[in-house]
């Protein structure tokens, strides 16, 4: 008899698959304060649960591209940069088709395409190659006036460049290890991630939040997400109490954390890692 051939999937498959799975799993993961979830649309008046998903979807070729590129480059290097840069940008076209022209992942494709990137050339220097990519020129990338920009230039604020420059830090230093403390108490996954999500936005510029609703939309989102992992974290009764203040508080300054989201969503797909390569 014929042995049945297997059909392989290439690490840069898997990548992609990981990529979008983490995409897919923030967008579903509810209830996150003024963002998409499955509870509605947040502070966007024209985002919904089945875009995020479409968009998510869309992305799967680009990944996979990323990975592929990184796979044929071989180090850190200016070529790998500016294939990253070619492939994001048509990533980000195809993403706009899907949605009809809404700005969905543009942080994510920046942030994941990174990590993508780096973990084909090598995982265990994941984010030290992110950010060593993240530091290279790219001669192409145009030089548009983005909402990061005018708010770098308003407030001074690090942007979605800068978390990338230095490793990504809001993800390394509060939402993974948030993320595995939640884990360890036992508070069910969906609130470990809940609090992971809170642990970033304790700490971010999110240019999102600074566009929409300046400095005191950041300040209530920094402050108010401290306040729900003071009070015990998303299991808890009082922690959900602070976490539909904050929900309304942000809703009322129309100040969508999306950077934020992006990042949860990188640290789940760091968080995956480990286990699936
Ligand atoms: C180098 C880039 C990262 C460009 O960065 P820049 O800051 O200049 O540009 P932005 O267009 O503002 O995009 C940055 C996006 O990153 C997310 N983000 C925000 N703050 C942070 C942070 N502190 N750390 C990490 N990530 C952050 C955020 O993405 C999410 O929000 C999007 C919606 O945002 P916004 O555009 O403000 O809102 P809109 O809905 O469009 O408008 P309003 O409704 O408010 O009116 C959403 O998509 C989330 O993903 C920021 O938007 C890089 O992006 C770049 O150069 N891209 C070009 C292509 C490229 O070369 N790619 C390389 C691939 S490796
Ligand atoms: N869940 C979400 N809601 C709104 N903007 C986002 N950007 C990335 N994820 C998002």
């Amino acid at each position: 008899m014929r042995a049945l051939k297997l059909h392989e999937l290439s690490l840069a498959d898997r990548l992609a698959d990981l990529a979008v799975d983490a995409l897919i799993d923030e967008a579903d993961l509810s209830p996150k304060p003024a963002l998409v979830d499955r509870r509605g649309n947040g502070a966007h008046s024209d985002l919904h649960l089945g875009l995020m998903h479409a968009s998510a979807l869309s992305l799967w070729p680009m990944f996979k591209a990323m990975a592929e590129a990184a796979l044929e480059c071989g180090e850190v290097g200016v070529p790998l940069r500016e294939a990253l840069g070619r492939i994001g940008r048509e990533g980000e076209q195809a993403m706009l088709v899907t949605t009809d022209g809404v700005n969905t992942h543009r942080g994510a494709i920046w942030a994941l395409g990174l990590l993508t990137a780096a973990a084909a050339l090598e995982p265990r220097a994941l984010t030290l190659n992110a950010a060593r990519l993240a530091l290279l020129n790219d001669r192409y990338a145009p030089h548009a006036a983005s909402h990061g920009a005018l708010v770098a230039q308003r407030y001074g604020a690090r942007g979605a460049r800068e978390e990338a420059q230095l490793g990504f830090p809001s993800v390394m230093q509060r939402g993974l290890p948030q993320l595995r403390k939640s884990r360890q108490q036992n508070t069910g996954e969906q609130n470990a991630r809940l609090d992971a999500l809170l642990a970033i936005m304790t700490d971010l510029a999110d240019t999102c939040v600074l566009y929409r609703a300046g400095l005191e939309g950041l300040q209530a989102m920094q402050l108010g997400a401290q306040a729900v992992l003071d009070a015990g974290g998303s299991a808890t009764l009082a922690g959900r109490r602070q976490l539909q203040a904050l929900d309304q508080q942000l809703l009322a300054l129309n100040a969508s954390p999306g950077g934020a989201a992006d990042l949860l969503a990188a640290c789940l797909f760091i968080d995956r890692l480990d286990g699936a390569l």
